[in-house]
């Protein structure tokens, strides 16, 4: 589910490296630090490691040099095959953050990179249940995504970026479901979950939440 914007991934995914590298002028200051902020994911991650949106394989390619057993969640055929090019021992499924097969393993930790906003808020809470089921007392969520402060800074980044004349990403971010902290912040906590919030770069924020020894057992 959240699969209302897969089309954009069909018609992105032969340029998409070229846009995380810089040479999309719009979306230049969404992708700064791009490689601090894979990094970041994968040296937060611990053990067999489940990532969604696996994209053109980024992030797996991090998860895999740090020694990690990957399974990798993709809906967009066109991103699962430049993937696979890639990556070709990744093991990459199709499916999206709400409906995927049944997983081979235990699962320790739960990440994914520039994706988690194409889910509403209702699906998110619903995602962050599902994890909290599938996670280890100790396991993690470990996300780096577009998030704000408050509505009225997200609303500022719009008006900021239809006086640029950078209307692609002005009707990208009134379009898609970025949250702010607060509201992420509260789902975690209501599943038990120990979050923290980084800032990467003036879109990005690093989310690493830990199931906690409290957990409740639903
Ligand atoms: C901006 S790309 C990010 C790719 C990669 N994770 C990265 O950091 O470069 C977003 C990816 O999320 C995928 N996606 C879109 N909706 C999704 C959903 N509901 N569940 C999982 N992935 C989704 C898209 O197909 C695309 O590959």
């Amino acid at each position: 589910m959240g699969r209302e914007f897969i089309d954009i991934f069909e018609d992105w995914a032969k340029t998409y490296d070229e846009s995380v590298g810089g040479n999309n002028l719009e979306y230049r200051e969404v992708f700064e630090n791009y490689e601090s902020i894979l990094n970041a994911v994968a040296e937060n991650s611990n053990g067999v490691v489940l990532e969604f949106g696996v994209g053109t394989g980024n992030l797996s390619t991090k998860l895999l040099q740090a020694g990690h057993q990957v399974v990798g969640i993709e809906p967009s055929k066109s991103m699962r095959d430049v993937a696979s090019k890639k990556l070709p021992n990744l093991k990459l499924l199709e499916g999206d953050f709400l409906s995927f097969p049944e997983l081979p393993h235990q699962v320790d930790t739960i990440t994914s990179t520039y994706a988690f906003h194409h889910l509403t808020d209702v699906e998110k809470e619903t995602a962050i249940q599902r994890y909290f089921d599938i996670l280890p007392i100790g396991g993690k969520i470990v996300f780096g995504d577009t998030m704000f402060k408050s509505e009225e800074v997200k609303e500022a980044f719009i008006q900021n970026a239809k006086d640029k004349g950078y209307n692609n990403l002005a009707e990208d971010l009134a379009r898609e479901y970025y949250p702010t902290i607060e509201f992420l912040r509260n789902i975690f906590i209501k599943f038990n979950f120990d979050v923290r919030f980084k800032q990467m770069n003036d879109f990005v924020w690093l989310v690493t939440a830990i199931k906690s020894v409290s957990a409740k057992t639903n």
